[in-house]
């Protein structure tokens, strides 16, 4: 079989794709696209229908839902398969904001008609739970502990507020620890409140963790977070909804293809919000290992489309400790 095939978690974005879906039917039927429709009715399904699609040689794989549902889609699809066009009805479509992927009927209908394949670099980590492949961010510290919170709590439909409340009750309890971080053969030895790794700018429902991002570029951003205190942590998180906690003295920004975190400490581990685990973890990219359908006229780099206007790309600055 070739074709269309879209995928559609209805419970994303609190049931709104479920709701929403048919007038996205409507207006790709309307310029002759006739897409087969199959609907999770469990979490894991989107990973063995993306499974079944490669298998059955789809050529577009729609993915209806949010970043949840395109991290299980990815983890069935592995590097190459068919294109993805992500239809960002959850509530925090991280990889659509950075792909400036607009949730509208019709916005689609021209991503799928008029649009253009983008191949974009394919995360994958490895913790003794297993490995998995990622498509935004992944990290170890804090926001995996909060990512873990919220995951035990949570349920499908959780976008950012869960995630801000999580992080004020983790923090409270929090002590940051020594990890030792591989970039590339270097060694960066420091006490840090957490570590980010990731292809793409944006996680946890807008928040622009990883400013300098860019999908493509055959390298991970990373982001040594260092030894900072509650109360700064609080001053500091503000900031990350637009992208300014870079210039922090203890925010360090670094590049590079391969990464290896470790502590002697219990750290946990989340591979776009999903816990994954805990220390040792280790990455490596997939350069072009995914390739996605965006619209027409989008900028060729997310991250500078979505910086703040008159806001200069973060210097990347290897100030950690190294050896
Ligand atoms: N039919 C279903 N019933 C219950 N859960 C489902 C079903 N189909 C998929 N899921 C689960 O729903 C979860 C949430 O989906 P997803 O993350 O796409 O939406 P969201 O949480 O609204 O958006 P975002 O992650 O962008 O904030 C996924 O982790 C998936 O495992």
């Amino acid at each position: 079989m070739s074709g269309i095939v879209a995928i559609v978690n209805p419970v994303a974005g609190r049931g709104r794709a479920g709701r929403t879906w048919p007038a996205f039917e409507a207006a790709l039927r309307r310029r002759g696209v006739s897409p087969e429709v199959w609907y999770t009715a469990a979490p894991g399904d989107a990973r063995e229908m993306a499974r079944r699609a490669r298998e059955r040689h789809v050529e577009l794989l729609l993915v209806t839902g949010g970043d949840g549902t395109v991290h299980e889609a990815v983890n069935g699809l592995g590097p190459g398969g068919p294109a993805l066009v992500v239809v960002p009805l959850g509530t925090g479509n991280d990889l659509a904001r950075g792909l400036q992927i607009s949730p509208t009927p019709e916005g689609i209908a021209d991503v799928v008609t008029r649009g253009h394949v983008r191949r974009l670099d394919l995360g994958h980590l490895e913790t003794a739970e297993g490995g998995r492949y990622f498509v935004n961010v992944s990290g170890a510290g804090l926001d995996a502990e909060v990512a873990r919170r919220v995951y035990e709590e949570g349920g499908p439909g959780r976008g950012a507020l869960p995630y801000v409340l999580s992080m004020l009750r983790t923090l409270r309890r929090y002590r940051n620890v020594l990890m030792e971080i591989h970039v590339d053969g270097r060694v960066h030895r420091h006490v840090s409140l957490m570590t980010v790794v990731g292809n793409s700018p944006y996680y946890g429902g807008g928040m622009h963790i990883l400013p300098g991002a860019t999908p493509d570029d055959a390298q991970f951003d990373i982001l040594l977070i260092g030894d900072l205190g509650k109360l700064e942590t609080l001053m500091v998180f503000p900031k990350v909804f637009r992208g300014t906690h870079v210039r922090h003295r203890l925010v360090t920004c670094l590049r590079g293809a391969t990464v290896e975190i470790r502590s002697r400490e219990q750290v946990a581990v989340h591979a776009d919000g999903e816990p994954a685990g805990y220390l040792p973890v280790r990455y490596r990219n997939h350069p072009g290992g995914m390739a996605v359908v965006v619209p027409a006229g989008a900028a060729r780099h997310a991250a500078a489309a979505s910086r703040p206007p008159g806001e200069p790309a973060p210097a990347h600055s290897p100030k950690a400790h190294s050896e």
